[in-house]
């Protein structure tokens, strides 16, 4: 039951360049006069999505509605950053309607559900909902399952199996905690894909939990907030491979920073680059660049293959100009190699 009393808190979920912060961006322009603080945790030392929502302009979303959370895995720094956080969000003067929780792509769902248990929020704050972004092209290309059909099957068989990957299990923890999931980038799956996608997603969710799709996590805010889970009072229907151990830690997924200095074009730039998850397995790249004789600084998005860029504002004079991308894979991503190549092409360009 909904407590009017508290102020609700919806909690994003989602692999890594799902669309959470797109998704969130899209809540914004359409936040309708509520007042949305936001809580953003990312992988990686390069802060993009916190300066992507920063810099939206939305009216009523101020800065320091925007509080980022230092690198390091919002699930695992619940009690130093997460909960100090809302604390401070909730003892403002003027509180927020709703809390928007934009988890890192690698963190676990449940315990920071479990974290609004805790005796000094549990009576002011209440977890809405769990809303899980997935990234549809790449649950249709098989990322997270090696086959779609084979997993079906070994479910049924015994769900307690363990996963062949670190980033099926992370897809199967943060759906099997949603209340709601939102099947983004449909404008990049047909019918037949869009169907195979919700086969897959609907075998790791709770019973009743709808699916719903959304090009760039475009939605109306009356489908995503006011879903009065509780979810906080309901942890046990939500299972977790890591229910009873207090720790996990991501030793499955490692990040570096990569500084390239001043690049020529945008295309320069994204030939470098689009190659790396083919070549070496890189699942995410983010960052900002520097592109010679542009007074803006230039957005890089790439999650698997796909890149997308965009110049969102001029450097400002405080700021070097300079290039600095987050690239993110699982442990055991060549680091040197990728520092090489991209340090050898660049010079060859
Ligand atoms: N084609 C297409 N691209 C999308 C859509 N939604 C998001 N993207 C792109 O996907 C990339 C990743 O989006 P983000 O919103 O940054 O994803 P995220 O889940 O916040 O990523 P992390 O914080 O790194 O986990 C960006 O280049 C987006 O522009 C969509 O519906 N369609």
């Amino acid at each position: 039951m909904k407590d009017l009393a508290k102020i609700p808190a919806t909690v994003i979920t989602g692999f890594l360049g799902a669309g959470k912060t797109t998704l969130i961006r899209s809540l914004l322009e359409n936040a309708g006069g509520r007042r949305l603080a936001l809580v953003i945790n990312e992988f990686g030392d390069v802060g993009v999505d916190g300066e992507i929502l920063k810099g939206c302009g939305v009216e009523g979303c101020s800065d320091d509605d925007v509080l980022e959370l230092a690198n390091g895995c919002i699930c695992c720094t619940v009690a130093d950053d997460f909960l100090p956080t809302i604390q401070k969000l909730i003892d403002r003067p003027d509180p927020p309607d709703h809390i928007i929780i934009e988890t890192s792509g690698l963190a676990l769902p449940k315990p920071l559900v479990k974290a609004f248990g805790w005796p000094d929020v549990r009576n002011r704050v209440t977890v809405d909902g769990v809303v899980a972004v997935v990234d549809g092209p790449a649950v249709e290309a098989g990322v997270f399952t090696s086959s779609l059909d084979a997993v079906q099957a070994q479910r049924q068989a015994d769900p307690a199996l363990d996963h062949e990957s670190p980033l099926e299990e992370l897809f199967e923890e943060q759906l099997s905690c949603a209340d709601l999931v939102v099947v983004n980038k449909r404008d990049l799956l047909d019918e037949d894909g869009y169907r195979k996608v919700l086969e897959t997603t609907h075998g790791y969710l709770r019973k009743g939990v709808p699916a719903v799709a959304a090009t760039q996590g475009h939605l109306d805010p009356r489908v995503l907030l006011g879903l009065g889970a509780g979810a906080e009072d309901d942890l046990d229907s939500r299972p977790s491979h890591h229910d009873g151990d207090d720790d996990h830690d991501h030793d499955d997924f490692e990040s570096f920073v990569v500084e390239l200095g001043e690049c020529e074009s945008p295309q320069a730039l994204l030939d470098l680059v689009t190659p790396l998850s083919a070549r070496f397995g890189v699942l995410r790249v983010k960052g900002f660049a520097a592109i010679a004789g542009k007074e803006m600084r230039l957005v890089v998005q790439g999650v698997g293959p796909r890149f997308q860029h965009y110049f969102d504002r001029d450097w400002r004079e405080a700021e070097p100009r300079t290039t600095r991308l987050v690239i993110i894979g699982e442990t055991g991503l060549d680091e040197s190699a990728i520092r090489n190549a991209l340090a050898r092409e660049q010079a060859a360009a």
